[in-house]
């Protein structure tokens, strides 16, 4: 060992040497020239290549050095032992940083990749119009030689494409609504945004899980279906229905969806919007990875069929030769909002002017709308959201009252699983009575909810029978009504009869 430090120590002594000399004998564009020469010959040798990534490209910002500090907080905070952590604007979360030279392996396909950050104070000011950072910032990149074509530039676009996404993930989600009534704001933009900050995640929804689960594959096979979307020639849209009664958890799927996703949500008010052209400049003002919603589609406007139009009176012009109100969209009204142009929205041309977008309509009166609307590839998923049943009832109780899975075993559970589907009782009201119980202790809350529904059961149950023996007078009169339409003179007969027997009375009134 010690010879090798000997041995070391004598090259370093010849190098320096020959270094003394090089100054004190050769002019500096000479010393230079043979440094290059020398990094020249480095670089034939080594297997590695190197790439410089620096903060500041000339005068502009370089987009691709934010986009590998973005990329690499996701590792850096696990492998790194110094960090630099920041806060954008318009963030809720905190982004690490590797810290002045600092170094992270990352891998890409099988090959390595290792990066380290530099950071180095600016020798000297030059002017410039914009402020520059007094520091220098860049990053290294060094790759083997041999993976050069293997990661370039693919490894690049993965980091700008997971920057992108990240930066998105990071920033709150946006809830926007057209409540403006179709006038724009001084930029030209036609929805107004507010923070989205629902709390509803797939977790808190209380619905059976199976077709959570099914629900939340349709999801992530959207979410992750670019190359599927393309390879087929669809466009990059899905559509979901849910229908169900009231307080059943419609608003609160959209919710959740948003947040699992991380899209944002614009909640289309049909009733603001007057005619098909105002419809798709709001749809051309959307963007990518959102969620548009369009609630109780079935009252929102009344919308007329494609196939109901009113034939042309024959005085009148043909429809596309008149000024306004013409026909567009093959049927739509321009000068009014109508079906034709809503399908246009979901479905048309102009649904794919951005991509990665979902449509979600919410009904009580499935019933109520048109087929045209719901068919597939329109509505690609429809979803019944029904009345508590006893695993939604569960999540519920967990929610609420933090009631564990091993506590469900009781006598209590068993009896609100016998009563929960009798008592068709909606999710909403189950967790209105379990948020005014909730102080009471967690027993005390599900014996309360007991009570509730076998109330609601008794109660459904008169109203059964009450409205059971109602259609048993009404069968009545109309058995009765078929037997005087069936034999004329018997009835009349039977008729006369009454009427006599009513005149005897009143005679003997009399
Ligand atoms: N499935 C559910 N899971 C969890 N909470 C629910 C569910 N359904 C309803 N709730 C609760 O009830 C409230 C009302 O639910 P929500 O607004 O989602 O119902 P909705 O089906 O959209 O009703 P509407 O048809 O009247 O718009 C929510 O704030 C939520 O707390
Ligand atoms: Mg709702």
């Amino acid at each position: 060992m010690k010879e090798v430090w000997t041995s070391l120590a004598s090259i370093m002594g010849v190098f320096a040497f020959f270094q003394s000399i090089l100054h004190a004998v050769f002019p500096p564009e000479l010393r230079f020239a043979v440094a290059k020469l020398f990094h020249r010959l480095f670089q034939c040798f080594s297997t590695y290549c190197y790439f410089d990534i620096t903060e500041m490209d000339g005068v502009n910002t370089n987009e691709l050095y934010h986009a590998v500090q973005l990329y690499l907080s996701r590792s850096a905070s696990m492998a790194a032992s110094r960090l630099s952590l920041s806060r954008g604007l318009n963030s809720s979360a905190f982004t690490f940083g590797l810290a002045n030279n600092d170094r992270l392996v990352d891998s890409f396909r099988g090959a390595s990749a290792t990066w380290e950050h530099a950071v180095t104070q600016r020798q000297s000011q030059t002017f410039s119009w914009r402020p520059v950072p007094e520091e220098k910032r860049s990053f290294t990149l060094r790759i083997k030689k041999k993976d050069k074509t293997l990661l370039l530039p693919a490894y690049l676009d993965h980091i700008m494409e997971t920057a992108t996404e990240l930066r998105r993930r990071n920033q709150d989600r946006l809830l926007y609504t057209n409540s403006r009534g179709g006038s724009m704001e001084s930029r030209g933009f036609p929805w107004e945004s507010v923070p989205f900050k629902h709390p509803s995640t797939f977790d808190t929804l209380a619905m059976d899980p199976a077709r959570k689960e099914l629900i939340l594959a349709d999801l992530n096979d959207f979410a992750q279906g670019k190359a599927f979307y393309e390879k087929t020639g669809r466009a990059w849209k899905r559509g979901y229905l849910l229908y169900g009664p009231p307080g059943t958890g419609k608003s609160s799927m959209i919710a959740a969806m948003a947040n699992y996703l991380g899209y944002d949500i614009y909640d289309l008010e049909l009733t603001e919007v007057r005619t098909n052209s105002e419809l798709r400049k709001l749809l051309m003002k959307t963007t990518s990875k959102s969620i548009i919603v369009i609630e109780d589609i079935d009252c929102s406007v009344s919308l007329t069929n494609r196939s109901s139009k009113k034939p042309t009176p024959p005085c009148e012009p043909p429809s596309d030769l008149r000024p306004a109100g013409g026909t567009e969209d093959g049927g739509g009204a321009a000068s009014t909002m109508t079906l034709s142009g809503l399908l246009n929205f979901t479905d048309g041309l102009w649904s794919c002017c951005g991509s990665e977008r979902i449509f979600v309509f919410t009904t009580n009166h499935i019933e109520k709308l048109d087929p045209a609307l719901v068919r597939s590839g329109r509505m690609d998923m429809h979803v019944f959201m029904s009345y508590c049943s006893f695993q939604a009832l569960t999540i519920l109780m967990k929610n609420y009252l933090g009631w564990e899975d091993g506590e469900q075993s009781d006598e209590l559970m068993r009896e609100l699983a016998e009563v929960v589907d009798e008592a068709e009782i909606t999710p909403a009201d189950v967790s209105e009575i379990l948020i005014k119980n909730r102080r009471r202790g967690r027993r005390e809350a599900a014996a309360e909810l007991l009570e509730a529904l076998k109330a609601r059961v008794d109660r459904r149950k008169k109203e059964r029978k009450g409205s059971l023996s109602e259609q048993v007078v009404v069968e009545e009169e109309e058995e009765q009504e078929k037997r005087a339409l069936e034999s004329p003179k018997e009835s009349t007969g039977q008729l006369m009869h009454s009427c006599n027997a009513k005149e005897d009375k009143g005679a003997e009134e009399d």
